[in-house]
């Protein structure tokens, strides 16, 4: 698809982004999810090839070297996520839109990319306090990894000016419509 479209969503651990991407693909079937590749250990509700493909840090290691990743980070201490080429490619071949949930170095790696065929929205969290309170009511992570993902935040909130736009997630109802009009104006109606 030679006029698919990429639409970034990147912000601090908490801050709302996959609960924003879900609505949005639960609407528009323009849109397909960028499953990516990682090396942390699923979650319980979590399939393997829907949420992200599930890696040892050896076949992740292979990935990298043989290229596949579009980008990659070491997002927290000894845990991968990576874009991978093919999963792009496969969306678009399906005549899709690209929508990717990833952090806040990734979005910036991708946005340089792919220059104006992506969108890249900074999701805002109301406070870094916030943060932690989401966090801990997912309630998915140990306090381990909830201290490294809140620590984290400050830092990431500083490349806001990277994106092309941000949209504050305080209520959930208007982020939502708020990335369907942004969407909208990127890909057309
Ligand atoms: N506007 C909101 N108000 C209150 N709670 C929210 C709001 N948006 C999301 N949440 C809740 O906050 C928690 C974190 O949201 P979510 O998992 O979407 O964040 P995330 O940015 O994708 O985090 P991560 O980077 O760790 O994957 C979830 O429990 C979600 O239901
Ligand atoms: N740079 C990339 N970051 C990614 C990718 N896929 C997900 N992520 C980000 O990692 C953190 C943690 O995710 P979690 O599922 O463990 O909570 C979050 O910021 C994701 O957006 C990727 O392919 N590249």
């Amino acid at each position: 698809m030679s006029s698919g479209k990429i639409i970034i969503f990147s912000a601090p651990s908490g801050a709302g982004k996959t609960t924003i991407v879900r609505h949005l693909l639960g609407k528009d079937e323009r849109l397909t999810f960028s499953v990516s590749a990682t090396t942390r250990q699923p979650r319980p509700n979590e399939v393997d090839g829907k949420d992200y493909y599930f890696l040892s840090v050896s076949d992740f290691e292979n990935k990298i070297k043989n290229e596949e990743f579009a980008e990659y980070e070491q997002v927290y201490e000894g845990l991968f996520y990576g874009t991978l080429k093919a999963e792009i490619e496969r969306i678009w071949s399906l005549g899709k839109h690209v929508v990717l949930d990833v952090d806040v170095k990734g979005g910036i790696s991708i946005k340089k990319i792919y220059k104006e065929k992506a969108l890249a929205i900074f999701v805002m969290p109301p406070s870094v306090d916030c943060l932690l309170e989401r966090l801990i009511g997912r309630n998915t992570e140990t306090e381990e990894s909830i201290k490294m993902r809140t620590e984290k935040a400050e830092y990431e909130l500083s490349f806001e000016n990277e994106f092309d736009v941000s949209v504050i997630n305080d209520k959930l109802e208007k982020a939502c419509a708020e990335s369907e009009n942004l969407i909208n104006t990127f890909i057309g109606q």
